[in-house]
């Protein structure tokens, strides 16, 4: 076991996403199992009490590796010290909401949390922004971080990803384990696109073993669109335990980096890659290495997909263009 403990800082911590996420950081299957955890929780004034009881319950489990637990509802507090901030806290869609709706009503949550993080995280940061409107969030945290490196800045498209997986390993019969190179570019958001043009199947292109258009856009594509609406709809709130395994494997590869031949999907500050311009934080094939992530580079666009990506890329720049307005970006 090293013998200090990494200080894992944890947003919206008494919500449906951290009630799950806690517990699995805590375990060790975020950082490892050689990684005692510090965990600094965040919350709004009105939910501390939930947040004592989730530590409570963290108590109970008795795990090995949780260092410490804290408490706060200051953001500067909560994020001292902090080597990995996971920025959960926002408020969710609800049933009729598109995501543009939220930008406004997150926008202030952002700006102060980047300012806080810039004043008091550890200097080997890594952020994730789970929130939605997650890209945009992240982009609005990054601004006003002055002084944290933007590399540091991510959001959370694993979950569009690992569905992604389900599907297509679905429809194949094959294990999830047999596909690599799958991809999601752009948006965390109904614009967002799953690229199967890339993926593999037991070493065949997945366009190629399906063979089937008619599939691709007519349900492949759009369920992964739309699969965060249609939990919604089934379950009456948004998705929480899959969005939290997703944050987990978000982290965890970012730290351990990716496997050998594979990658995954991360929305990263754009460095023009693509055509995507430079500073928007869009979702990009990425490999991880020593604690660092990079955009794979040299994929060959067909023109089905760079539609699609510049679709979703033009949604960012808009919500790019809001937030700006609203004054959001430092
Ligand atoms: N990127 C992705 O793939 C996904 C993103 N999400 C998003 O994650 C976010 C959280 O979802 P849930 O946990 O289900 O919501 P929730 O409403 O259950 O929990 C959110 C928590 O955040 C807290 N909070 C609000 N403002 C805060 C602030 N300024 N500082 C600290 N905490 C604050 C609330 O008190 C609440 O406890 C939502 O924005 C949701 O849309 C959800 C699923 C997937
Ligand atoms: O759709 C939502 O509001 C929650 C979310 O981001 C998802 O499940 O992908």
């Amino acid at each position: 076991m090293s013998p200090s403990p990494v200080t894992v800082a944890v947003t919206g911590a008494a919500g449906q996403i951290g009630y799950s996420l806690l517990f699995r950081i805590a375990s060790g299957a975020m950082l490892g199992p050689d990684t005692p955890v510090a965990l600094s929780l965040l919350e709004i004034t009105p939910a501390l009490g939930a947040a004592e009881g989730v530590a409570m319950e963290l108590d109970d489990c008795a795990f090995p590796l949780l260092h410490s637990i804290s408490i706060s509802d200051d953001a500067t507090t909560a994020f001292a010290g902090a080597s990995v901030a996971l920025l959960v806290g926002s408020r969710p869609r609800t049933k009729g909401m598109e995501r543009g709706d939220l930008l406004a009503a997150n926008g202030a949550i952002f700006t102060t949390q980047g300012r806080a993080l810039a004043e008091s995280a550890a200097d080997d940061l890594k952020v994730l922004v789970v929130g939605n409107p997650a890209n945009t969030n992240a982009l609005i945290a990054m601004s006003n971080a002055a002084g944290v490196p933007r590399e540091r800045f991510t959001a959370m498209t694993r979950l569009d990803h690992n569905r992604a997986l389900a599907q297509l390993a679905s429809r194949t019969q094959r294990p999830v384990t047999d596909i690599r190179h799958m991809t999601i570019w752009g948006n965390h958001s109904a614009t967002q696109y799953p690229d199967l043009f890339r993926a593999e199947v037991g070493g065949t292109v997945a366009t190629e073993l399906v063979d089937d258009q008619a599939w691709l856009e007519g349900e492949f594509i759009p369920t992964v669109q739309k699969r965060g609406a249609a939990i919604i709809e089934a379950r009456g709130s948004s998705s929480a335990a899959s969005a939290a395994s997703a944050a987990i494997d978000h982290v965890h590869d970012w730290v351990h980096g990716t496997p050998d031949g594979d990658w995954v999907s991360m929305a990263v500050p754009s460095d023009g890659s693509y055509g995507v311009p430079e500073g928007l934080i869009s979702s990009f094939p990425v490999t991880c290495a020593d604690g660092s992530y990079s955009i794979v580079g040299g994929l060959e666009l067909d023109e089905f997909s760079r539609a699609r990506i510049d679709a979703s890329v033009a949604e960012l720049v808009e919500e790019r263009d809001a937030v700006a307005g609203l004054g959001l970006l430092g």
